[in-house]
Formats: structure tokens, sequence, C-alpha cells
């Protein structure tokens, strides 16, 4: 029996396949931190009675990643990803809510227990391990993560023209009470844009962080936020069943992201994103990955400051 508990022994986990390094995030280690403004849409308020979706528009803190837990990872690496878009909406009161999403639709795991089996068998099946690896054996265990860690993930051309997903669903109550399950997705106005291998091979390490700011220098770049509603009988207690593609997608308004903040290592140590950092008129589901992350974000936060 481990003394420790599961977000503990996950936090370990990730420091022992990426290393530790002080001040930085256990996975997501990597990031650039820019701010703007959220407008909702007039349709907003037919999800949800959310006070950002409603009314005026508010102010965001928005942070782009690369995956993983090594700070010093070159953006171009094939397996520098999946990159992250954490959102931070400014409410009234000096309260927030955030959504914290990454570039793939369809998580690799449905629990804590899974996650941290997947990331042991990570951490053992390093160079000159046996075949077939641990990790060979977990996948073929785990269709969903073998699905996942098999898909091509390319490199974008930015961190603004690539979709980005919140893959756990939430609960969305309107004002009449009516609740719907939903997922988010951030869609970049700009289109989807990706690096061929040899092209994302030739980018200087931070190419990702340098043409966000030389875009923005030309004017905002904009994402749509949308929500995918489940069916009825559709799964939303499991992150690794994504849903068919002709549910609804509901369009939330739209992120316009001006600029990249003065001091972005310093803003990104301050700052803490957690998928369970809700607002009223948006609840958790039952997907167990929810208050799973939202604890090891927790642990992670302890470590780096
Ligand atoms: C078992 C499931 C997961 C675990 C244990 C996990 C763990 C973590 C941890 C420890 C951090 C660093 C937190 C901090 O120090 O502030 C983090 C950050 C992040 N995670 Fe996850 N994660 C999980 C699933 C996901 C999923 C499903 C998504 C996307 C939908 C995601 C997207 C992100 C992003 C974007 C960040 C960076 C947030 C920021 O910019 O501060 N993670 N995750």
């Amino acid at each position: 029996d481990d003394p420790r508990g599961l977000p503990e022994q996950i936090v370990d986990e990730m420091n022992a396949i990426f290393g530790k390094h002080p001040g930085f995030r256990a996975v997501h280690a990597k990031g650039v931190v820019a701010e703007g403004e959220f407008t909702p849409s007039a349709r907003a308020a037919t999800v949800s009675k959310a006070p950002h979706l409603r009314g005026a528009p508010s102010k965001i803190t928005v942070r782009f990643s690369d995956g993983t837990g090594n700070p010093e990872i070159p953006d171009g690496l094939a397996g520098a990803g999946p990159r992250g878009m954490a959102v931070k909406f400014h409410l009234a009161d000096g309260e927030s809510t955030d959504i914290v999403a990454n570039a793939f639709n369809g998580f690799a795991v449905s629990n804590g227990e899974d996650f941290l089996a997947m990331l042991r068998a990570i951490a053992a099946s390093g160079k000159g391990a046996p075949s077939p690896t641990p990790l060979e054996q977990f996948l073929a265990a785990h269709p969903a993560a073998k699905r996942v860690v098999a898909a091509h993930k390319p490199v974008p051309a930015s961190f603004a023209t690539e979709p980005y997903f919140g893959n756990n669903a939430l609960s969305f109550t309107d004002a009449e009470g009516k609740s719907r399950f939903g997922r988010y997705r951030l869609i970049p106005e700009a289109g989807s844009k990706f690096l061929d291998d040899a092209e994302a091979k030739a980018k200087p390490p931070n190419f990702l962080a340098d043409e966000l700011r030389s875009r923005l220098a030309g004017g905002p770049a904009r994402f749509r936020l949308a929500v995918q509603l489940a069916a009825p009988g559709d799964k939303v207690d499991d992150a690794t069943v994504v849903w068919p593609d002709d549910r609804p997608v509901i369009e939330l308004g739209i992120l316009s992201i001006s600029r990249v903040v003065a001091d972005s290592a310093t803003a990104q140590r301050a700052l803490a994103y957690d998928p369970l950092r809700l607002v009223d008129g948006i609840e958790a589901s039952d997907d167990p990955l929810l208050e799973l992350r939202s604890a090891v974000y927790a642990e992670s936060r302890r470590r780096r400051r």
C-alpha cells in the first residue's frame, strides 16, 4: 500500500518522466501568457445562465502551452504535443472561471488509476526496454489510449491555427433551469494550419511563442468558443468516448486575444488554471477525470510555488 494519494503519485510519476523543474508545471511546463476579451454570442444564454455568457464582454487571460513537463522542449518536436489552451474569464468581484483545453479530441484514459498506470508504463519503457515494453502492454489492453498515442498529431503553424477541445463533459444550465451536457471547443478563426515534418524540424525552438507575438502585433487572434451538446444516451462520464460529429455545436462567443503580457515567464508562475473552477450555470458532470484533474493540478501548483 502506497501512503501517497493518487494525485501525489501522478505528479511524482510525471517528474520521473520529464525531470523535476522547480517553478514549472509538472506537465504543460512551457507556455506563453496572453490577454484579451471574450464577447458572448446572443445564443450563449440559451445554453447557460453563467454571467460571462450573457451581457457585457469579459477580460480573459489565456495561456498556450506545449504538452510535456520539459520547460525547454523545442516546439517543433513531434513529442512536444498535445498543445494546450487555458482560458481564465475575469468576472465581477474578482471571481474567475476557467476552461482548460488541449489539441486532441478524446482523452487516452477514462480515470485516474488508468492514467497513473499509463505514466508508470511510459516511465518503464525507455531506451533498451525489452519488447513488449510495459507501454506496449498497457496500450494493447487499453484501445482508447492506443488510438490517441497512435494518432498523427502534426505540429501547428501557430498556437492560433489549431482547434482545442475540453474533452471532459460539463453540465450547462440555462435561466429556466434546463440542464444539458456539453464539451467545449475552441476553434481558431485563422483556420487549422499545420507544418509538415521537415518544416517542423526546421523551426527555432521557441517559434510558437515568437509567432504569437508577431501575429498579435498585426491584430488580435480570434477563437470561436463553442460547446458540442450531447444527445440522450451519449456517454458523458468517459472522456475516451468522442461524440459523433452530428451533435449540435453551439457558438457561445468570440475570444479576441490581443497581446502577450509584458513578463510572460513571471505571469505563468502566478497563474493557475483548474478545470473545476466553474461558475453558477456550469457544473461538473460525473466524468471522474474532472475531480482527479483538479486535485492533480493543485498538487502540481503546490510544488511549483
Ligand atoms: C488524467 C488526466 C489529467 C491529468 C492528471 C492532468 C494533469 C495536469 C497537471 C498536473 C497540470 C499542471 C497544473 C499546474 O501546475 O498548474 C496540467 C496542466 C494542463 N492540462 Fe492537464 N491533466 C489531465 C488531463 C487533461 C486534459 C483532458 C486536458 C485537456 C482537455 C488537459 C489540459 C491541460 C492544459 C491545457 C494544461 C496547462 C494549463 C496552464 O496553462 O496552466 N489536461 N495537467
